[in-house]
């Protein structure tokens, strides 16, 4: 395994010597996932393979060279912000310090709509940050893994990609970060923009790249601060009232996202601890739990419109997971609430 390896590094690192002007480098930095996963001696899947494993018998161009990073060896279940600032940082050190062209990130879909947003938000240049994984383990016959990572690094190596923020490639299909997310538990068609639909393709190397997406104010990671950025995400369901939102302010939370029904209604016991709970300096987030649409003001009786009028922000097309990360990363930049409420309310103007 290990000479495949080699012949494979030995071959890409042959053609950045031999067309030094014309080679496009593509770090991968691997972090567990299922891509990564061996069944244990139980039976349980779990990450144990590391980047260079995942790359060693890739079918990649010629003029395309592979480096690999270790960074976790995690199902993505595991992800938590902290891990995702880490990786932030190690992507943005690589970019910094190694001339590649582009950066592939191999990860679980559990949470790569999460991991993919912060990259997106926190992204400091135009080389692309690609992110992808499989659904089936890489000890199975039939894992989809290297052919979704042979596309990732075409995809990282493509100039098509370039100023495009943190992409997911995925069964062929390449994605925004913002507004994708997991749609199966297990099929290998997972990923979905339902609001977006795709961003490109990617078949045996050839990019195709149609659509544009939305520009964003990055955001400084040197300046976050994930202690102040706890935010949970409280679910809306007939009955519920808010007992979680309370317990998840009394817990440390500085924000809140309602998984709202419909186009983001509640009912008038959450919306009056809204109210409070916005007085008292949680920023309060109103999503949904419907896969496509808006979030709008539109109903009383506890509905949309009262609960924005109590003081939720409403996110757009935005669901709670990358709500979530958005409200995270904003408090985590911003000391004043009452800025990262008016950054979020931008943010999700679009
Ligand atoms: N397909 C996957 O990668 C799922 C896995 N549970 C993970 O997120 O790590």
């Amino acid at each position: 395994m290990r000479n495949r390896l080699a012949r494979t590094l030995a071959r890409t690192y042959r053609a950045g010597t031999n067309q030094e002007t014309s080679v496009r480098s593509v770090m991968v930095l691997a972090t567990g996932g299922t891509i990564a996963t061996r069944s244990d001696t139980t039976g349980r899947a779990v990450a144990r393979a590391g980047g260079a494993e995942l790359v060693e018998r890739l079918a990649v161009a010629d003029d395309i060279r592979v480096k690999v990073h270790d960074v976790f060896r995690v199902g993505s279940y595991l992800m938590t912000l902290e891990r995702m600032r880490e990786l932030a940082a190690r992507a943005q050190r690589h970019l910094l310090a190694d001339d590649v062209t582009g950066l592939v990130i191999t990860h679980g879909t559990d949470t790569m709509e999460e991991t993919a947003l912060f990259l997106d938000l926190f992204r400091d240049e135009e080389r692309p940050v690609i992110l992808t994984g499989a659904q089936r383990p890489a000890d199975a016959p039939d894992s989809d893994g290297p052919r979704n990572l042979s596309d990732a690094i075409a995809v990282a190596a493509d100039p098509a990609s370039r100023g495009l923020g943190a992409l997911i490639v995925f069964d062929g299909s390449v994605f925004t970060a913002e507004g994708t997310r997991k749609s199966h538990t297990l099929a290998s068609s997972t990923f979905a923009s339902p609001d977006g639909g795709v961003l490109g393709w990617v078949r045996g190397g050839a990019v195709h790249i149609a659509g544009a997406r939305r520009r964003r104010p990055r955001l400084d990671l040197s300046a976050v601060d994930l202690s102040r950025a706890r935010v949970d995400i409280a679910a809306c369901y007939p009955g519920a009232d808010a007992t979680a939102l309370y317990a998840f302010a009394a817990a440390g939370a500085r924000g809140i996202v309602l998984e709202a029904t419909g186009a983001g209604n509640a009912n008038t016991a959450i919306c009056e601890a809204v109210a409070e709970l916005t007085a008292s300096g949680v920023v309060v987030a109103t999503s949904t739990r419907v896969t496509a649409g808006p979030v709008a003001a539109v109903y009383g009786d506890g509905g949309g419109a009262d609960l924005i009028a109590a003081g939720a922000v409403p996110t757009g097309l935005l669901r709670p997971s990358q709500a979530r990360v958005v409200l995270a990363a904003l408090l985590g930049v911003h000391t004043d609430p009452r800025a990262a409420r008016e950054a979020l309310a931008a943010h999700t103007l679009g």
